[in-house]
């Protein structure tokens, strides 16, 4: 499969290098990164350690590929989605955390859109090095009625035969709120307490705060018609943050490095869906707003 890899960070460089393996993969990311794979490839260690050559580019435009898998931070799908568009992709998959993500793909590209999750772990640590830190699953499904279930099993038969683990689900919506109260929960706690995803562990105040969080956004999902009750939601927070203790969160390092959270997509996206759908969320509405409080402070862009 020909296999473009649009965000080539922490996340995009593993998958894109262990996919190269066995497909044709381009990488699409910025410098420093894309020169140093271009001239002497990508290095992955951790769980293992792979060298592998992908073709690297800066230019995102008028590409062509079976597959565009993005990953970039949420506040850049918009223009990742309009580059794309210059190009021929039969089909999109996010694997980007949040929602609102594959909504935004849809409007801007004609090829069938997918949905994913991951919960692979990954750090770029410097250029042409990404550490693989967690082995993980990715589940991928069709996003809108028109989106054919074939395609995400092909999707996922590729990612398989590159020795990733995939399922394909038919519930693509669920699965992403599921990991959405997840998130909920603990990125903007672990975020503002400034500590590893470990100091959630309950019992204690943090950890009640980040799965009163996530109890509130299954109540937002169940009105969005998902099936995910809140004893769903406090076993994955729990089970999520037993696993990933000395972790620090993706919210935390992006506040602890001045960078743009992922906080609009997150509990700004349940805010804004309880909104329309009537639902009543203080706990979310008080982190996103401390949250983007702190953006504006520091005046990441
Ligand atoms: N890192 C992880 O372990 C992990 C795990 C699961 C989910 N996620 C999710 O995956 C997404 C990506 O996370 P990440 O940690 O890899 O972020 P990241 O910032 O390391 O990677 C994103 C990359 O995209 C690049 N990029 C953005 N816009 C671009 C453009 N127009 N052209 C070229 N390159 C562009 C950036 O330069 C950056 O290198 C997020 O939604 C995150 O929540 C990450
Ligand atoms: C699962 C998770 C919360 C683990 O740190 C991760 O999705 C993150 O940091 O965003």
């Amino acid at each position: 499969m020909d296999i473009l890899i649009f965000g080539a960070g922490s996340l995009g460089s593993l998958l894109g290098g262990l996919l190269s393996r066995t497909h044709e993969v381009t990488l699409v990311g910025r410098e420093p990164h894309v020169g140093e794979v271009r001239r002497d490839g990508l290095r992955i260690t951790g769980v293992e350690t792979v060298d592998v050559h992908p073709a690297a580019t800066t230019d995102g435009t008028e590409v062509s590929a079976d597959l565009a898998v993005v990953t970039v931070k949420a506040s850049d799908t918009e223009e990742a989605a309009r580059t794309l568009a210059t190009g021929d992709v039969d089909a999109v998959c996010s694997l980007q955390n949040g929602m609102g993500n594959e909504d935004v793909l849809a409007a801007h590209l004609d090829g069938t859109v997918l949905a994913g999750t991951a919960t692979y772990g990954a750090r770029l640590a410097g250029p042409g090095h990404v550490e693989w830190l967690g082995r993980g699953r990715l589940t991928v499904g069709p996003w809108r009625p028109e989106d054919d279930v074939e395609t995400a099993e092909r999707v996922v038969a590729a990612f398989r035969a590159a020795d990733l683990d995939a399922t394909v689900t038919t519930d693509a919506r669920g699965r992403l709120w599921e990991k959405l109260a997840v998130n909920a929960a603990i990125n903007p706690v672990t975020a503002l307490a400034r500590v590893e995803n470990g100091a959630l562990a309950p019992p204690g105040e943090l950890a009640d705060l980040a799965t009163a969080a996530g109890v509130e956004t299954a109540g937002v999902a169940r009105a969005d018609g998902a099936s995910l009750s809140d004893a769903t939601v406090r076993e994955s927070i729990a089970e999520v943050v037993h696993e990933t203790e000395r972790n620090r969160s993706s919210m935390l390092q992006d506040v602890t490095d001045s960078r743009r959270t992922e906080i609009d997509a997150i509990n700004g996206y349940v805010v804004d869906r309880a909104e329309e759908l009537e639902e009543s969320v203080p706990v979310n509405r008080t982190l996103a707003t401390l949250i983007r409080g702190w953006e504006a402070g520091a005046g990441v862009e």
